[in-house]
C-alpha cells in the first residue's frame, strides 16, 4: 500500500479532493482514455490506494477499459479481460451502493468470494450505469488493508457519476462523428448530383468551371485556339408567361438537345443559367465557330411555340494560345465568359436571334 499520503495531507483531503476533480472536469486537452487514467489517479490518491480500474461488463467477462498504477503492484492492463466471477466486481456489478472493503477478508459481502486471499486486500468499487443498465465498474484496490475514511463513499459515488457522463459525452461524440460522416458523404453525393442539371441532364453551373478550367489549360500548352460561346433563348420569359413553366421547361429540355447534336461530340454544352446555355469549343477556327452558331441556331428553331421556331441569340469569343508562360488559368476562364457576355448583350441589343463576336479577331490568351 503506497504510504505517499500523510497526516496533513490526509486532514486536508476534501479541499484538495473537490480541487482536483473541479480541475479534472475542466480540463479539455486529454483524450477519453488520457482523462479517465487522470480520474483513476485521483481515486488511487484518494483512497491511498495502489491501483484503479475502469472496467467494462460483457456478459460474463470484465474487460479492463483504463488502469492506473502507482507501481507498488503488479496491475492489469487497458484490455485485459477475465472472467467476471473470479473479481470482486461481479459482487459490485450487482449492488446499488458502492462496495467499500477495506479488508476483503472481513466484510461480509467478500469474505466468502473465491479469490479472497488471491485478490487484493482491499477493494472499494462502484457500479457504472449507463443507458439504464449496469455497464461496467470503478474498481480501486490495495495490497494491504486499507484506510477507511468516512468521505471515500459518497467520493467513490461521485467519481461513478462523472465517469457516467463522460461516458455519455464520450458516445454522443461518436454519434455525431458518425452523423458527420453521413453528412459529408451526404453532401458529396449532393456535389455529384449538382454536376449534372437535372432538367436538360447536360453538365451543370457546379460542373463547369473545373470542367473549363481544366480544358483550356490543356489547349494552351498545346497552343491550340477555341471559343466559348453563351447562347440565350429569346424572350424565354414571355414564352412562361404565356405558356406556363412546363412548356418553358419542354423548350429548354428541347434546346439543350439541339445544341448537343449542333456541336461535335467533343465540344462541350453545359447550362450555364436560368435559358442560359455555354458551349465549349476546343480547337476551333473563329471561322469556323460562325458555322457552329448557324448550326444551333437552325437546330434550336425546330422547336416551335406558336407555330413560331424558337430562336437564340449568341456570343461567344474565340481565342487563341500565345504563350505557355503567365497564364492565371482561373481567371482566363471568367474573362472569356465576360468577353462572351458583352457579346450576347450585344445580340440582343442588336434584335436577337443573332450570333455575335467578342472581337474581329480571336483574343489572344495573354491579352486577357
Ligand atoms: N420554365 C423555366 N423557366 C426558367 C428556368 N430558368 C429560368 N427560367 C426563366 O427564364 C426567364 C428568363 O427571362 P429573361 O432573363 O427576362 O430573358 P428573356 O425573357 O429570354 O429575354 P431576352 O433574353 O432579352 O430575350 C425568366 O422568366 C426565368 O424565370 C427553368 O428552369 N424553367
Amino acid at each position: 500500500m503506497s504510504s505517499h499520503a500523510s497526516e496533513t495531507e490526509m486532514s486536508v483531503v476534501p479541499t484538495n479532493i473537490v480541487g482536483r476533480i473541479q480541475h479534472l472536469t475542466r480540463r479539455k486537452d486529454l483524450d477519453f482514455s488520457e482523462w479517465v487514467r487522470e480520474l483513476l489517479q485521483i481515486a488511487t490518491w484518494q483512497f491511498d490506494a495502489d491501483c484503479a480500474c475502469f472496467s467494462r461488463i460483457d456478459n460474463l467477462e470484465l474487460e479492463v477499459v483504463e488502469c492506473y498504477s502507482n507501481g507498488n503492484v503488479v496491475s492489469k492492463k487497458a484490455g485485459d479481460v477475465v472472467a467476471l466471477g473470479s473479481t470482486f466486481c461481479s459482487v459490485t456489478a450487482g449492488m446499488e451502493t458502492p462496495l467499500m472493503a477495506p479488508d476483503t477478508r472481513k466484510n461480509e459481502k467478500l469474505s466468502g468470494h473465491p479469490g479472497v486471499n488471491r485478490l487484493p486486500e482491499a477493494y472499494w468499487g462502484v457500479a457504472i450505469r449507463f443507458g439504464g443498465a449496469v455497464w461496467g465498474t470503478l474498481s480501486v484496490v490495495a495490497d494491504a488493508d486499507g484506510s477507511a475514511n468516512p468521505d471515500n463513499e459518497g467520493i467513490l459515488t461521485l467519481l461513478a457519476g462523472i465517469l457516467e457522463i463522460k461516458l455519455e459525452n464520450e458516445e454522443y461524440r461518436a454519434e455525431l462523428n458518425g452523423a458527420r460522416e453521413s453528412y459529408r458523404q451526404l453532401s458529396e453525393r449532393l456535389e455529384n448530383l449538382q454536376q449534372v442539371d437535372l432538367l436538360t441532364e447536360l453538365p451543370s453551373r457546379g460542373a463547369l468551371f473545373d470542367y473549363l478550367n481544366r480544358e483550356l489549360n490543356q489547349l494552351i500548352r498545346r497552343d491550340g485556339e477555341g471559343a466559348i460561346a453563351l447562347v440565350d433563348i429569346d424572350n424565354f420569359h414571355a414564352i412562361n408567361e404565356k405558356h406556363g413553366h412546363e412548356e418553358g421547361d419542354r423548350i429548354l429540355k428541347g434546346a439543350a438537345t439541339a445544341l448537343r447534336q449542333a456541336v461535335r461530340n467533343y465540344d462541350y454544352v453545359a447550362r450555364y443559367s436560368g435559358e442560359q446555355f455555354l458551349v465549349w469549343l476546343p480547337d476551333t477556327l473563329q471561322s469556323e465557330v460562325v458555322k457552329v452558331c448557324e448550326r444551333m441556331s437552325e437546330g434550336v428553331a425546330q422547336c416551335s411555340i406558336d407555330n413560331k421556331p424558337v430562336t437564340i441569340s449568341i456570343g461567344y469569343c474565340a481565342f487563341r494560345s500565345d504563350s505557355e508562360k503567365q497564364i492565371p488559368y482561373d481567371r482566363a476562364v471568367d474573362k472569356l465568359i465576360n468577353l462572351a457576355h458583352n457579346a450576347l448583350t450585344e445580340a440582343k441589343v442588336n434584335g436577337r436571334n443573332c450570333a455575335m463576336s467578342a472581337s474581329r479577331r480571336p483574343v489572344t490568351i495573354t491579352s486577357l
